[in-house]
């Protein structure tokens, strides 16, 4: 029996990926930093049956479709090409995340099937390797793998994109990000045709890019000097320019919801008044909102005079991939 079963927990970027340099090796056009949480994660396992050739995928207790199947047996043809076998596999996922959430993350996704493969098959692969191998899955499924701040080297091919964590001294467990759920009817455009129509069109995308190394390195220094006001700061000015790109693409789109803007503006108020806390968003109308873990109930507590408790998910540090 080729058995393996894994954990992986989300992350969420503080400097974001956005478009790929190589759609086939998935290889981002820059550097990202992420902070991996704990309160959304995803146990998958993966069984690979020698005497079958066809692949069936279960998530959250129901058979996937032929497309959502197609795109796990492109990701599990890597691992069969690692370990030289053909054989049909049978991949169980459960995303634990709260059921308001509509937060299917497929980052934690894929980093638990990356690794839940690696175990099946013994392929053997060490951080670096299941990094790489998560990466072909989804980008930001590479940074799942490690616990804390969490750094993607964009590297030039295979062998050199591949993410690794950021010595901190622990300073993460003194940071809470708390979750605006938005419930949105509007069907987002997905992260990965986004970012490719955004690289392809928009006048905006240059600028961009050319703003991330300097964003990334004031990220970086506020780590290791623990400097929140600093991280933060840069963290909602990478989102918003990141966000800013799709409204220059061709047709123009963006995430953001009225109630998207409901939330962001409440988080400039409150800073204003005291409350030091920053928001970042990502391919969704949900608002992540960066604050520091002494100052997480207030901020839990103002932001439910507008929004029901249910859509507001408090989240701390998270942990690493592990096998379950
Ligand atoms: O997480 C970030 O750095 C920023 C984003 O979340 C902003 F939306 C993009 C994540 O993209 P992903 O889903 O990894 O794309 P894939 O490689 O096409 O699968």
């Amino acid at each position: 029996m080729y058995k393996g079963s894994a954990r992986a927990y989300t992350n969420i970027a503080l400097i974001k990926y956005w478009g790929k340099k190589n759609e086939e090796l998935i290889l981002p056009m820059n550097n990202s930093l992420s902070l991996t949480l704990d309160a959304f994660y995803t146990e998958t396992s993966v069984t690979f049956e020698p005497n079958q050739t066809a692949d069936h995928f279960v998530l959250d207790g129901v058979v996937q479709d032929e497309k959502a199947t197609k795109k796990i047996s492109r990701f599990l043809d890597l691992a069969r090409e690692k370990a030289q076998v053909n054989w049909g596999a049978v991949v169980e996922s459960r995303n634990f995340v709260p059921t308001a959430a509509g937060l299917a993350s497929s980052a934690s996704g894929l980093a638990a099937l990356a690794t839940a493969s690696n175990a099946a098959l013994n392929l053997g692969l060490d951080d670096r390797g299941l990094s790489r191998l998560a990466r072909r899955g989804s980008g930001s499924a590479c940074r799942s793998l490690f616990p804390g701040f969490v750094e993607w080297e964009q590297g030039e091919d295979d062998e050199t994109s591949f993410a690794q964590q950021i010595p901190s001294n622990d300073w993460e467990q003194d940071l809470a990000m708390l979750f605006v759920l938005i419930n949105d009817q509007q069907k987002d455009v997905s992260s990965r045709d986004g970012m490719r129509r955004t690289v392809a069109t928009s006048s905006f995308y240059p600028g961009w890019l050319a703003s991330v190394p300097t964003d990334l390195a004031h990220a970086k220094s506020a780590i290791a000097t623990q400097d929140f006001t600093a991280l933060g700061e840069v963290t909602e000015a990478n989102g918003l320019k990141m966000h800013a790109t799709t409204l220059g693409a061709v047709p123009p789109f963006t995430y953001w919801s009225p109630d998207s803007l409901v939330a962001m503006n409440l988080v400039r108020q409150l800073r204003q008044i005291g409350l030091e806390c920053y928001f970042t968003m990502d391919a969704g109308p949900n608002v992540k909102v960066l604050c520091q873990r002494k100052d997480e109930d207030a901020l839990k507590q103002a932001l439910s005079q507008h929004f029901a408790p249910e859509r507001l998910i408090l989240a701390h540090a998270g942990y690493g991939a592990t096998v379950i």
